[in-house]
C-alpha cells in the first residue's frame, strides 16, 4: 500500500482550521486529525487530576496516566481520556483559558508531536489532514500540501462571537487575542513558512473556504 497523502494546515484561533479541515477531509475521503484537541485533552486531564497547569513538572508527570484516544473519522469525531468521553468538555472556556500553559511545555509538545506522526503514518485512509499551529513547520514539514489558513482578526472575532452568544464580544475578543499571543511565543502560525500556501478566508464564506483548501490539496496531489 502506498504512503498516505499528508496535508498540514496551521493558523490562528478562529481561522476555520477545524471546521474547514473536517469538511475537506470528508470531500476527499481522508482522515482528519485535530491536534488542538490533543492539547485540550492534556489540559482537561491536568485539571481533572487537580494539577496546576502552570507547574511544568507536574504537567509532565500527569502524562504517565494520560490514556488518550482520538477519532480521525470526520463523520464520527470523539476524544477520550482514560475511557471518558471528553469531546464536548475540552471546548469549555475553563479548558480554552489554560490550554496554552500546557502547550508551551516542551515535553508535552514532543510527546504529542510523536503521537501525531504515528497517527499520520498509520491511517488506513488514502490521506490525512492534520491541523494545528506547528504542523506545517514542526510536525509534518514534508507534508505533500501545507496550508496557512488565515482570516483578519475582525473576521475571526465575529465568527467566534457567533459561536459564544453567552459571552460579550469584548470578552471573546480579548480571550482570543490572549491565546494567540501566548501560542505565538511557541509556534509561528501567523506567517507562512517557505513552501506553505496561504488561504485567506477573510472575504470568503465557509463553502468558498473549503473549495479553496480542497483546490490547494488537489493541486499538490496531481
Ligand atoms: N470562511 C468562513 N466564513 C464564515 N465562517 C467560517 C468560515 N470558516 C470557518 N467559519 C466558522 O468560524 C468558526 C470558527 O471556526 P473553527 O472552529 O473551525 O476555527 P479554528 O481555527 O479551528 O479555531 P480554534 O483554533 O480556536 O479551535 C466556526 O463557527 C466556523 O463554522
Ligand atoms: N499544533 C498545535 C495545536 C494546538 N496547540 C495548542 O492547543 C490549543 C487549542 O487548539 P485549538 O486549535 O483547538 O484551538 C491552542 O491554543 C494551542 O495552545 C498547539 O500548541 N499546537
Amino acid at each position: 500500500m502506498s504512503a498516505p497523502v499528508v496535508v498540514a494546515i496551521d493558523g490562528p484561533a478562529g481561522s476555520g482550521k477545524s471546521s474547514v479541515s473536517k469538511a475537506a477531509a470528508r470531500q476527499l475521503g481522508f482522515a482528519y486529525l485535530d491536534t488542538g484537541a490533543a492539547y485540550r485533552a492534556v489540559a482537561w486531564h491536568v485539571l481533572n487530576q487537580g494539577v496546576d497547569p502552570a507547574v511544568e513538572q507536574a504537567v509532565v508527570e500527569s502524562l504517565d496516566e494520560f490514556g488518550y484516544v482520538i477519532s480521525t473519522d470526520p463523520d464520527d469525531y470523539y476524544v477520550h481520556v482514560n475511557e471518558q468521553d471528553i469531546t464536548d468538555a475540552i471546548r469549555e472556556t475553563r479548558i480554552t483559558d489554560v490550554v496554552s500553559k500546557v502547550a508551551k511545555v516542551p515535553v508535552v509538545r514532543q510527546y504529542l508531536s510523536d503521537l501525531f506522526r504515528h497517527i499520520m503514518a498509520t491511517t488506513d485512509k488514502p490521506g490525512i489532514i492534520a491541523e494545528g499551529r506547528d504542523i506545517t513547520t514542526v510536525v509534518a514539514p514534508d507534508a505533500q500540501a501545507r496550508i496557512l489558513l488565515t482570516a483578519s482578526e475582525e473576521a475571526r472575532m465575529t465568527r467566534r462571537s457567533a459561536e459564544l452568544p453567552q459571552h460579550s464580544q469584548d470578552q471573546t475578543a480579548s480571550a482570543l487575542r490572549a491565546r494567540d499571543a501566548a501560542d505565538s511565543r511557541v509556534s509561528d502560525f501567523m506567517t507562512a513558512a517557505d513552501g506553505v500556501v496561504t488561504v485567506d478566508s477573510t472575504d470568503l464564506d465557509y463553502a468558498q473556504t473549503i473549495d479553496a483548501v480542497v483546490g490547494v490539496i488537489r493541486s499538490r496531489m496531481s
